[in-house]
């Protein structure tokens, strides 16, 4: 018997030839009788080395020859499925002649994930295997699924418990000389589904819709389509073509740096020296969540999905029972998604969730994670009675969107324990945690806080403490330019579509009415920028010197406050209503506000829009760096991507400055900053300016330009 071994991502160009090697050795011996394809240390092939895709000795449409190679063998190839089996190596898979995967392996071509399509074949065996409904699923979507599945499916022959390459082994010994025709993917034809194209071009809107700009999902449905439609030669060719078309695109590009950034996060490191390589985390076996409102609730149920009991506490009965129904009805759906029901989340066992409105519950907790209303008072006053209460390694962790944490810590006796723990809305959903240390936070709470996003599958990203800490901060000149916007004579059907159709998932105003506009009101009245502390003979449209827009504060005043009201920047059907229609009252209102100021309507066109909207976010983002605040544009990008619906196939923000060119992106800054001279979110940062002047270098080296900062990409 002939072992032939694939290796996740080791060099690609090694193993394609270790393994062309290897077939021809085994075909050319007459003494090996089978052959056996596994991988080392317990996973058969991630795939490609992504890094390669970029790299000038690309070696794309290497592998599907030896793919070809593999299924054209006269002897019977079994591939040993352990670990993953992803992209490349699931495609070296589908030309062997039988498959067995271990019970816990997982499988899947998760090409388009990185801006691209399974390019060694892939697109034209999967669907001659398992069909095209099913194939093509797997194909535009990029999912990883389960061995049980994959038998299910029948993309695998069988799936084993125990040693995986003996069984591999056994099923090569029974199947040597039985005819490996019928187990040639390339020979069978694509089985039919009744009316195909009918399903194809359905499958087409819907894979357009879903990809909002992205290429990948659309040129893989085009590469199955060819499977259907053509001979298995021909579908390959048209596979290889677009492959190509994919690989040269920047959103390709924009996709594979996105993913390295992700994993880039975790090597975090404060300025101070905390990292990740010296820090430890605590463990986290029992938390608490104080607050069971918008956020409270999802943190709730991402506590208890991953498994950590958790004792939810509210201020009073009422609020108590409220709480807890919508938790429990959050838990029922989650747990309906998931394969062993209610049963695996365990909600009902008072063991793992309990109630109360008693905060000495809290003497035993790990971690707590305080959701109360955005004040400062009530926090401080919460976070001295934790301080009192909770054990004395208790992490304390605070969800403020924009508070100071060290104000927080200074309730405590224990600063070195207390965090920021930002979470998005839904927070069972959303996959970012932003996590903000403060002046005294340990280390030690740091790799906590980023243990505990890896526990509940969230990417977690370390940042310093500043108002609206990274994200919202970048978010605010964003949400002031498109505000002003409407001022000057734009409308926010108008903005948002800007903003929809460069990629983001809603724009500026849609977002605004879905979060509520009141929420942003409040924080303005606390900031005394609005409402009764407000000085006497301040201008409208003017704070400390500064341009502001009252539109905000004037739409809360006429009860606007957004979809919870059915009528905020749009109206719509009812009070949490999700139509958003575009309200003739507010273009009235706007024109009588412009009419007040003296401002004349101009046509806005949608280069402006995007520019005065992204450009100002890029701004900050670029201060930002320079302040130490996020040690590397890749954890601005990977909060905006994960965070704030920012489109994945433009890499972030900060890599779509660097794809625009940081000059032009100055140069534009400069234009409407000389056109707005009292908005400082238009005026460059220094730091841009300093980029632009050392000739615009690549990404990876922008942190080499400020003292003591190295990417971490
Ligand atoms: C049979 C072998 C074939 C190999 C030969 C290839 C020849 C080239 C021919 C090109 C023709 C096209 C072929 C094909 O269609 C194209 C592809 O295969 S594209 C790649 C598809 N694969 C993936 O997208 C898998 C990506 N990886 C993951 O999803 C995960 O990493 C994982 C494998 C599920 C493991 O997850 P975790 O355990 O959580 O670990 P991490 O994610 O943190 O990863 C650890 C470490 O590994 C790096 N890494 C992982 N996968 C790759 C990869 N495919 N290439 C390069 N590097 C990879 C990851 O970045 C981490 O390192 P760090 O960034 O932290 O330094
Ligand atoms: N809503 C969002 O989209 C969002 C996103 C990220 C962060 N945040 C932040 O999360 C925090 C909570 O926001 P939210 O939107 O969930 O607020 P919310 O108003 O929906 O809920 C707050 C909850 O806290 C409870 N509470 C108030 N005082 C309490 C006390 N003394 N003891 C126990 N419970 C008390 C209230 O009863 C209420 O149920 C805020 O700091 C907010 O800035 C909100």
């Amino acid at each position: 018997m002939e072992l032939l071994s694939l290796t996740v991502n080791s060099n690609s160009l090694a193993v394609l030839q270790a393994l062309e090697d290897g077939l021809k050795k085994a075909d050319a011996d007459p003494s090996v009788k089978a052959v056996m394809i596994c991988g080392e240390n317990g996973k058969f092939s991630a795939g490609a080395d992504i890094r390669g895709f970029s790299s000038p000795k690309r070696h794309g449409g290497a592998l599907g020859p030896i793919v070809s190679l593999i299924e054209s063998s006269e002897k019977p190839v079994v591939a040993a499925i352990e670990g993953v089996a992803l992209g490349g190596g699931l495609e070296v898979a589908l030309g062997c002649h039988y498959r067995i995967a271990h019970v816990k392996a997982w499988m899947g071509l998760p090409e388009v994930t990185l801006g691209l399509l399974p390019g060694a074949e892939g697109t034209q065996r999967l669907p001659r295997l398992i069909g095209v409904p099913t194939a093509l699923d797997m194909i535009t979507t990029g999912k990883h699924i389960p061995a049980t599945e994959a038998l299910k499916l029948g993309l695998v022959d069988e799936i084993v418990e125990e040693n995986t390459i003996e069984a591999a082994i056994r099923l090569a010994n029974k199947v040597i000389g039985q005819p490996l025709g019928p187990r040639r993917l390339s020979l069978k034809p694509v089985p039919k589904v009744p009316n195909m194209e009918a399903f194809l071009r359905e499958a087409a809107v819907k894979v357009k819709q879903q990809a909002r700009g992205c290429l990948a999902p659309e040129l893989c449905l085009q590469a199955v389509r060819a499977a259907t439609e053509t001979p298995f030669a021909e579908g390959v060719r048209r596979e290889r073509e677009l492959f190509r078309v994919l690989l040269s695109s920047g959103q390709a590009q924009a996709l594979q740096y996105a993913f390295f950034a992700e994993r880039a996060v975790h090597r975090w490191a404060t300025p101070a020296g905390a990292s990740w390589s010296s820090a430890a985390p605590q463990p986290v076996c029992k938390a608490a969540v104080i607050g069971l409102g918008t956020m409270g609730r999802g943190i709730v149920t991402s506590l208890v999905k991953a498994s950590i009991p958790v004792v939810a506490l509210e201020q009073d009965l009422e609020y108590l029972n409220k709480g807890r129904k919508a938790v429990m009805l959050l838990l029922e759906r989650e747990a309906m998604k998931m394969e062993g029901g209610a049963q695996s989340l365990d909600f009902h066992n008072p063991a793992r969730l309990q109630f109360t409105v008693d905060f000495d519950l809290l003497h035993d907790v790990d971690l707590v994670i305080e959701a109360v209303f955005e004040n400062m008072a009530l926090k401080k006053e919460i976070f001295h009675k934790l301080s009192k209460i909770c054990k004395p390694g208790a992490l304390l962790c605070t969800n403020t969107s924009a508070l100071n944490i060290d104000e927080i810590a200074s309730a405590t006796s224990r600063p070195q324990q207390v965090i920021g723990t930002h979470f998005f809305s839904p927070a069972h959903v959303m996959r970012l945690l932003e996590i903000i240390y403060g002046r005294h936070t340990s280390p030690t709470a740091i790799a906590t806080a980023m243990q505990l996003a890896k526990t509940l599958k969230k990417v977690g990203v370390v940042v310093g403490n500043c108002f609206g800490f990274v994200g919202n901060r970048m978010m605010f000149p964003y949400v002031q330019q498109a505000v002003f916007l409407l001022e000057e004579g734009s409308r926010p059907e108008a903005v948002d579509q800007v903003l929809e159709d460069f990629g983001f998932k809603i724009g500026p105003f849609r977002m605004s009415d879905l979060a509520g506009l009141d929420v942003g009101w409040r924080s303005r009245q606390g900031q005394g920028l609005t409402g009764p502390s407000l000085p006497a003979g301040t201008p409208a449209r003017q704070r400390q010197g500064q341009r502001y827009s009252p539109l905000p504060d004037l739409l809360c005043e006429h009860g606007r406050f957004g979809q919870k009201t059915a009528k905020g920047w749009y109206q719509y059907e009812k009070a949490g209503g999700r139509t958003a229609t575009p309200d003739p009252w507010l273009h009235s209102f706007l024109s009588r506000y412009r009419d007040t100021h003296g401002i004349k309507a101009r046509f806005i066109d949608q280069e402006e829009i995007l520019e005065r909207c992204l450009f100002s976010l890029i701004n900050e983002g670029f201060a930002i760096l320079a302040e130490g605040i996020a040690s590397g544009p890749e954890h601005l990008d990977v909060i905006y991507i994960n965070g704030y619906g920012w489109p994945r196939h433009r890499g972030g923000p900060m890599f779509y400055a660097s794809t625009v060119g940081l000059p032009r992106v100055l140069d534009k800054l400069q234009k409407y900053s000389e056109a707005h001279p009292d908005v400082p979110g238009l005026r460059p940062s220094a730091f841009l300016k300093k980029l632009v002047a050392v000739g615009n270098p690549p990404i990876k080296e922008w942190m080499s330009y400020l003292s003591q900062q190295s990417s971490k990409l």
